[in-house]
């Protein structure tokens, strides 16, 4: 899904996590404090955010009614601004005053601030929602460079002005395959994906294809291995899903000697 391409060079030591909106509410201090102690350590930070949530319950009090097809929020135009406001002006305002206060250097951005190009994703089937079509990858750096991090919400624009949804699965994918990060981290609230009640430790493509077929996977969790195997396929050498806690932290799903990713999901069992 990700078609995604850099306009620069990589990103030095960059990992991309994404923080769901089912996890944003009760983000514990030490998430937080995890995400200090790799900036500490050099690591480049870039954090994307989801707020299905948030969204959901200032949908439902304008008494509006979405769906989704493949865990992607089929969007309305009566329902963009909403999305758009609640997401830059609410999710992201909190989630950055959050880091500041926690004394970690951060500025809110969206695809408004041209640090990703995005376009429709297919508008008759979702109407409003974007995929990524370029990442600026130099924008990332001069702000990680000058000691910010990145903090991103999953809205776009088109050339024209337009807000786009962008599911925060694939902004995340789109923007770690467009700086070339060594990894992407898919924070939710589930501690990897769950067979027969118990979280597996990895996952191949051919298992993901399965167990979207019979329902294993579903939901949420559609645009999350999505988004995993576009990043492994594009380059990006580890993704992990798990919850707040990190528990097994990344794992590196290909061998560094190895020009070619070999595709596996590694899941925080
Ligand atoms: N096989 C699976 N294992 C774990 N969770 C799954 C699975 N299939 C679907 N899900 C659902 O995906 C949800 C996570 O996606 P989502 O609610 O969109 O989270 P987020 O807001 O973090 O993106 C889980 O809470 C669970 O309900
Ligand atoms: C197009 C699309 O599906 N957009 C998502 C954007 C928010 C999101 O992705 O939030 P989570 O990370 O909490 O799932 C939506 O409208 O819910």
């Amino acid at each position: 899904m990700t078609t995604s391409k850099s306009t620069q060079a990589i990103v030095p030591n960059c990992h991309v996590i994404k923080i769901g909106g089912s996890t944003l509410a009760n983000l514990s201090q030490a998430f937080i404090k995890s995400l200090k102690r790799r900036v500490e350590a050099g690591q480049n930070l870039i954090i994307v955010h989801g707020g299905g949530p948030d969204i959901n319950n200032a949908l439902a009090e304008q008494g509006i009614v979405s769906e989704t097809v493949n865990g992607i929020r089929v969007t309305t135009p009566e329902m963009i601004h909403t999305i758009r406001n609640i997401l830059i002006g609410d999710v992201n305002a909190r989630l950055v005053g959050k880091m500041n206060a926690s004394g970690i250097s951060s500025a809110g951005l969206s695809g408004f601030d041209g640090v990703f190009a995005s376009n429709y994703l297919d508008q008759e089937t979702y109407g409003e929602v974007g995929v990524v079509t370029e990442v600026n990858a130099k924008k990332f750096q001069l702000l990680l460079k000058a000691g910010i991090i990145p903090v991103v919400a999953c809205v776009g624009t088109t050339i024209e002005g337009t807000p786009l949804n962008i599911n925060a699965d694939t902004l995340a994918s789109g923007i770690a395959a467009g700086v070339q990060a060594e990894s992407l981290l898919l924070v939710t609230d589930t501690p990897g994906i769950k067979k027969d009640g118990e979280t597996v430790r990895s996952v191949s493509e051919q298992d993901i294809r399965k167990w979207i077929a019979n329902g294993i996977i579903y939901g949420g969790m559609i645009p999350k291995v999505q988004a995993a195997l576009d990043c492994l396929e594009a380059g990006v050498r580890a993704v992990q899903i798990t919850d707040d806690t990190l528990m097994g932290t990344t794992v590196k799903a290909v061998n560094p000697l190895l020009t070619r990713p070999i595709k596996e999901v590694h899941t925080n069992a």
